[in-house]
Formats: C-alpha cells, structure tokens, sequence
C-alpha cells in the first residue's frame, strides 16, 4: 500500500472488496434520493474514457414509471410465448426494486482513434462504477440484461438509432445478507511480465 493513503482509503477499499450483486427480490425501499442519484451517475462518468466519448447515457425508472416498464417486460414476454409464470415474474423484473437505472450504450463503430471494444470497456466501467457508488451509498444493486434488451419494442422505448440497451441495474435496500459467494483467486488471474 501506497505510505501516503490514509486508514481512510484503506477502509474504502475495504469495503469495495465487499461488493456484491443482490437479487431483486431482496431489493426494497428506500432507494437513493435524487441527490444521491446524481453522485452515483457522477461515479458512473468517472470512467476511464478513451477519447472523453462518453459512449452511454442512463435512463431512471422509478415510482409509477416502474409499471409502464412492467408492462413492456410482460408484452415482450407474451411475444417471446413464455408461460404465464415467466409473464408474471417478467412484471415483477420491472416492480421490484424501488429504481432501475436503464444502461444505454451509444458506440462508435466507426471512430478513428477509439476502437469498439474500448468504448465499450468504458462502458463496463461506467456499470462497475454505479455498482460500486450504490454500495459506498449503502445500497445495494444488481445489472440485469435478459433476451428483453434485444426486443424491438423495448429497444424502441429507450434508445435512439444506433445506441444498444444494455441492460438494466435494479437498485434499493438490501432486505438480506449478501450469501456465501465463490471464491475467485488472485493468483488464477495476476501474472507478472
Ligand atoms: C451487462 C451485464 C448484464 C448482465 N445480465 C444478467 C442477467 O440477465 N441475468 C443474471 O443473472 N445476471 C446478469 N448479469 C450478472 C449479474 O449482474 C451479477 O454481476 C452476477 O450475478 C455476479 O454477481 P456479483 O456482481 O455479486 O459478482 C449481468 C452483468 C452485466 C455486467
């Protein structure tokens, strides 16, 4: 560890290490204010941005809105004939967690200098970013795409022509402790050159 950084720092850390994706069905009330959500969505623009492109843009759904998206999820499941079941839950995707934060890709193909696959690691940290944010915040979150993201009438609903829907980060209070969780070793990934 850097002598310079603070006990602080180390227990920020700390706590990024602990990080964890929580269903939505453990997901409730309350979710972040609006101030809050704007320093999450400021954390999200702390990516690293090749280009300074900003290759997304974020669409929040929450309150009343949440039952217009439930109403997209059903009819792209009732399209995709899934049973009544998977219908319901489909509805459920949409009116669980208080918020959901609709991630939009907006990538380049053709850019000179910024190749697709750095926008969209941007991308991916713009996620991790809002991820983590909600967790320092004492929330808690999880990133759920699904077949939906590729529907036409639910693409239609939130992206302009060219943009790809991502997913979607459903976000509020953890009613439960995250469970047990795999262990991924360092040594599996870190090598030294
Ligand atoms: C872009 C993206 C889309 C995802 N879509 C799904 C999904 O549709 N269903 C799912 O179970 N997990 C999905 N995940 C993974 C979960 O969000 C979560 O990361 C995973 O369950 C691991 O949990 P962890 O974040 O606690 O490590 C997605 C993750 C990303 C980044």
């Amino acid at each position: 560890m850097n002598p310079s950084a603070s006990s602080d720092a180390s227990a920020c850390v700390a706590r990024l290490l602990n990080r964890y994706s929580m269903g939505i069905k453990h997901l409730v009330e309350p979710g972040p204010s609006e101030v809050q959500l704007r320093t999450i969505i400021e954390a999200a623009l702390r990516a690293p941005d090749h280009g300074e492109l900003v290759p997304f843009r974020f669409c929040v759904i929450g309150g009343a809105a949440r039952a217009r998206l439930a109403d997209l999820f059903e009819a792209s499941a009732v399209r995709r004939g899934k049973s009544a079941e998977s219908c319901a839950l489909e509805r459920e995707r949409a009116l669980r967690a208080p918020l959901l934060i609709a991630i939009i890709a907006r990538i380049d193909l053709y850019h000179p200098m910024v190749p697709a696959h750095e926008q969209w690691a941007c991308v991916g940290g713009a996620v991790t970013n809002i991820l983590n944010a909600i967790h320092m915040l004492g929330f808690a979150g999880k990133m759920l795409s699904g077949e939906k993201v590729r529907d036409a009438e639910i693409v239609g609903a939130f992206c302009q022509p060219g943009e790809t829907l991502t997913g979607w980060i459903s976000v509020g209070t953890a009613a439960k402790q995250p469970g047990e969780r795999r262990a991924k070793p360092v040594d599996d990934v870190l090598s030294f050159f």
